[in-house]
């Protein structure tokens, strides 16, 4: 497996190779199998992988957030090297970022939602890296995970309004045994902290099977809070119950379309988000 951190050593070695297929699975690194799924799906599908590790400072709205991300770059390149990977892209944000974007990306209705709402530049600092990956990496397939269900709506945009010639791959959220979807953030939760942790799984669940009996979002969104309030420890941002093809808020089920429950929490200063299709 080759580690490289420019961006010319990183574009010399793809052209050099001429590999058939170019599979992509872009990260902000401290790996877990959520993202070593990614990686063994694009090995599969492809002749030659890489994964990006880049902690982007352009889409944290909070520098606390950004400073206290996990980086274990060590570790990872292990867990990528026994996965199987290829090629690991490792640049600092010097390298990435010579002087600040000016460019702004603005995703529409996608911008006043969930993450958009309460990440006010997070699409656009995501838009931008994740453009600029694809231009260094020309890759034929991206891999993203179904976890960041709104990131893979914006994604889509991009690949569609900038015709970037490649098609997106989304993958189902790996979950620890009790449910709690695996995410970097995760190593920061104390043993308590861990040990709540799986009810926002539980919260999911419980909206799904409110809804199932013919509970009106507002309702299930209700009894929702109840729960939460229950559980003290949590600081809820939002539980939406949306059109999974929109990500539009619904007031209650259709039985011939998707439904997204999409949450955020904040659980002992630690910004945990997860949802559940059905
Ligand atoms: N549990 C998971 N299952 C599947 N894919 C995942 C999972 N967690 C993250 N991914 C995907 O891996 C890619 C890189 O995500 P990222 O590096 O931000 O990891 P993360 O674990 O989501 O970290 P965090 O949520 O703490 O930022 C994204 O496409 C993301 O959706
Ligand atoms: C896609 C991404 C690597 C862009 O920095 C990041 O948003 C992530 O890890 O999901
Ligand atoms: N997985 C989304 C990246 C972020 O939280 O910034």
């Amino acid at each position: 497996m080759k580690v490289f951190t420019s961006i010319v050593d990183t574009q010399n070695y793809l052209k050099s190779h001429y590999p058939k297929s170019i599979g992509f699975v872009p990260t902000m690194g401290a790996l877990h199998e959520g993202h070593i799924a990614l990686v063994k799906k694009s090995i599969a599908e492809n002749e030659l992988t890489v994964c990006s590790i880049f902690v982007n400072p352009t889409q944290f709205n909070n520098p606390d957030d950004l400073k206290k991300y996990p980086r274990t770059l060590d570790e990872d390149c292990k867990m990528l090297q026994e996965a199987g990977c290829d090629v690991v892209f490792a640049p600092s944000a010097e390298e990435m970022y010579p002087s600040l974007p000016i460019l702004k990306i603005d995703f529409g209705h996608l911008e006043h939602i969930m993450e958009g709402k309460f990440r006010p530049g997070h699409f656009n600092g995501v838009g931008i890296v994740v453009a600029k990956l694809f231009n260094i990496v020309k890759p034929d397939k991206a891999y993203f995970g179904q976890k960041d269900i709104q990131q893979v709506a914006v994604i889509n945009r991009l690949i569609t309004d900038l015709s970037f010639d490649l098609k997106m791959v989304v993958c189902d959220t790996i979950r620890e045994k009790d449910g709690l979807a695996m995410s970097s953030r995760n190593r920061r939760l104390s043993p308590e902290a861990r040990v709540s942790a799986p009810k926002i799984f539980q919260s999911m669940l419980l909206g799904k099977k409110l809804l199932l009996e013919g509970n009106s979002a507002f309702v299930v969104k209700n009894k929702v809070l109840d729960f939460y309030r229950a559980s003290p420890e949590f600081e809820l941002e939002y539980y939406e119950i949306a059109d999974f093809e929109t990500l539009e808020s619904i007031d209650e089920l259709n039985e011939n379309r998707k439904t997204a429950i999409i949450v955020a929490a904040h659980l002992g200063g630690v910004r945990l988000i997860d949802n559940y299709v059905f």
